[in-house]
């Protein structure tokens, strides 16, 4: 796409009534005999936040991989702000990825940095117009946002699961993304702890007016969190809806991650 359009996109997806901030079509991805994705569509827009759920193993990871352009698919495309993620060039994907969080469900916290190190990370690479004690306020605005002032010097050894996953988030909105992907933010953590990151990832939502996508196995999450669900099974989306949506089907999966929610509550 041509630099002029490109930067008239992401003025568009800005706006109110935007176009969507984030196309999903027809992904299609085999790895040798199995077929993982079986043609994926969804479209999230600012302010919305789609929850993908499905069992492991149906594709869920992958999707997000396609989406940040760390994998290209075999058919469809995937696009974000306007950018092919797969298909255009690497300096208008780099520009869309500094747009995008991401707290991906392995990417640990560096061990041997700091929380404020931790968080400071892409200020330093990306941010090279702010200069040291900017970035200093800006990293205390962060873990301000995410409810950890005055952890900023504790190594990520020395605090909680549900800590860690709070300075991952800081660190993932550290340059104002637009889009904001989270893979797994609850697993392994205690109701308590997901509970408080689910309302944590709501406030942050509704303060960027971010488009968000929040992969889970966790049906409690995504109803408390997501404008919309999308149920992934063998390579496809089964349904796409709100929470009420999906308690009218009678699919036998749905139901089934349904009745999962009702055990959990
Ligand atoms: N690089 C790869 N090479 C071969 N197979 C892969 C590769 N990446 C993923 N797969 C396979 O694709 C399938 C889907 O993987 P994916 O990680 O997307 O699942 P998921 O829905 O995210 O599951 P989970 O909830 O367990 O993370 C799995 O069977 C996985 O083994």
């Amino acid at each position: 796409m041509h630099a002029m359009e490109n930067e008239a996109q992401f003025k568009e997806v800005s706006g109110e009534n935007s176009a969507p901030a984030i196309i999903v079509s027809n992904l299609v991805k085999s790895f040798g005999p199995q077929r993982v994705l079986d043609g994926i569509s969804f479209e999230v827009r600012r302010g919305e936040t789609l929850a993908i759920l499905g069992r492991s193993g149906t594709g869920k990871s992958v999707t997000l991989r396609i989406l940040v352009g760390l994998e290209p698919p075999d058919e469809g495309n995937a696009s974000v702000l306007g950018v092919d993620m797969n298909g255009a060039s690497a300096r208008e994907i780099d520009d869309a990825r500094k747009q995008m969080g991401f707290l991906f469900q392995h990417a640990a916290l560096y061990d041997s940095l700091t929380v404020a190190e931790n968080v400071a990370f892409p200020l330093v690479h990306h941010r090279r117009d702010l200069n040291a004690q900017q970035r200093t306020d800006r990293v205390h605005e962060l873990l301000a946002e995410v409810g950890l002032e005055g952890h900023g010097k504790k190594m990520p050894s020395d605090i909680s699961g549900g800590m860690q996953k709070r300075v991952g988030l800081a660190r993932a909105l550290a340059l104002d993304p637009v889009v904001l992907l989270l893979d797994e933010p609850t697993a392994g953590l205690d109701p308590i702890s997901s509970a408080e990151i689910d309302q944590l990832v709501m406030k942050l939502q509704k303060e960027y007016n971010l488009a968000s996508i929040v992969v889970t196995h966790d049906m409690v999450s995504a109803r408390t969190i997501a404008t919309r669900i999308a149920l992934m099974d063998e390579g496809k989306i089964v349904i796409e809806g709100s929470y009420e949506e999906l308690q009218q089907s009678k699919e036998r999966i749905v139901m089934e991650f349904l009745q999962r929610d009702l055990e959990q509550v």
